[in-house]
């Protein structure tokens, strides 16, 4: 599958773009549950120590920058994006040329023998389109080779390619099974084994618990921005900024979600980062590239909301960018179960105009997509 940025009003040739400084902000975002686990109730991902997250990074390429913690939640700046770890969700979003895919075996491993979980209940792998996919590394060089490694693992996973793939799109990889846990492939035979071990004596109580329960409410709102303003976009510059305390509030950033605690990070010469937390759980992430010529920041949040449109709009009108793209996953215990109908009526914001919407179901999760473009362009 071709994969690339839409570069038609672009001059650029390939001999010129091999000189030109450039850095990938698209992220690739791997999210992970576990299975409670009926043998281990003290089962939990936080288990796992530093130096081990530090070696599982290396394969990752990119490395622990900043950390903050709370009752709920674990929460890693990283030198391409950011990482959070709960009890049993592990989140790892990375930019640039990383390979999030590669550690996704050691993650396993870890899970299993320091956390104490043996079942993937849900993976969800997204991206939007790349903006240089040439660049990129394997298994990352397209969508095809991120499927492909994935289906090794998993024999029900499903790949998806939401958006005009000629243009800005989002492809998203899931089991989003309805639960039930995940069957690792048996050609993958020592992850096989150490997951398959522990697996059939807890399957049978771990399915009457599930039968009792409804699941807890959760929900995840991403917006990726593009062709960003460049005025907003120099507050994330060392020129206009010395701290990132000082872009966090210039910029206002602080109050898109109030109540967060924020551990952020200015890069040098231009680039931010940002990780922020609350006390029930919800943590909110934003990343930002300021480079005129590949702008690119994205917006991530668990928070619950029957109202995206407000925190949508506090978002662009924060960033100004060009064109945005917006993802709502919401399962039917979310107060944000009805997403797909507000975001349908959301057909222009501001002086940003919808031209792309698409709707799906999977048994666990509903998805909205959305593109939006400003107007006059
Ligand atoms: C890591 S940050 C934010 C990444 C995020 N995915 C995004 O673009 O929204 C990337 C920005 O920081 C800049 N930067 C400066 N030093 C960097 C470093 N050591 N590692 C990664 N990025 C760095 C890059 O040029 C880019 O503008």
């Amino acid at each position: 599958m071709a994969e690339s940025e839409d570069l038609s009003n672009s001059s650029s040739n390939s001999s010129s773009r091999e000189d030109m400084h450039f850095f990938e902000g698209v992220e690739k975002l791997l999210e992970i549950w576990f299975e409670p686990n009926p043998a281990n109730k003290n089962a939990d991902l936080r288990k796992i120590p530093r130096p081990m997250w530090d070696a599982l990074l290396k394969t990752v390429r990119c490395e622990i920058i900043s950390f903050t913690r709370n009752d709920q939640i674990d929460a890693y700046v990283l030198s391409e994006s950011s990482m959070f770890v709960s009890k049993r969700r592990w989140i790892l979003k990375t930019c640039g040329t990383t390979t999030p895919l590669q550690c996704f075996e050691p993650l396993l491993r870890l899970a299993s023998e320091i956390a104490g979980y043996t079942e993937i209940e849900d993976l969800f792998y997204s991206r939007k389109n790349y903006k240089r996919p040439e660049l990129q590394v394997s298994p990352h060089r397209g969508f095809d080779e991120e499927v492909a490694f994935l289906d090794s693992f998993f024999e029900d996973g499903r790949a998806y390619s939401l958006g005009a793939i000629n243009r800005d799109c989002w492809h998203l990889y899931t089991l989003s099974r309805g639960g039930g846990g995940s069957k690792i492939l048996k050609r993958n035979n020592h992850l096989h084994q150490l997951m398959e071990q522990h697996h059939s004596e807890q399957q049978h109580e771990a399915q009457l618990i599930e039968a009792a329960m409804q699941p807890d409410p959760d929900q995840t709102i991403e917006v990726l921005m593009t062709d960003l303003d460049p005025n907003v976009m120099a507050i994330f510059t060392k020129d206009v900024c010395t701290t990132a305390k000082e872009a966090t509030q210039k910029s206002g950033i602080h109050r898109l979600l109030p109540g967060m605690v924020i551990d952020d990070y200015l890069f040098d010469p231009c680039g931010y980062s940002m990780n922020g937390i609350s006390k029930n759980g919800c943590y909110m992430t934003i990343h930002i590239t300021p480079e005129r010529e590949f702008s690119y920041v994205s917006f991530e949040s668990n928070v619950a909301s029957s109202d995206y449109g407000e925190l949508i709009k506090r978002v662009i009108r924060t960033f100004q960018p060009g064109k945005f793209i917006v993802t709502v996953f919401a399962n039917k215990t979310s107060i944000a179960a009805n997403a797909n109908r507000e975001i349908e009526h959301l057909g222009t914001i501001d002086q940003w105009k919808r031209r792309d919407i698409q709707y799906s179901r999977f048994a666990s999760y509903d998805l909205t997509y959305a593109q939006y473009c400003k107007y006059p362009s």
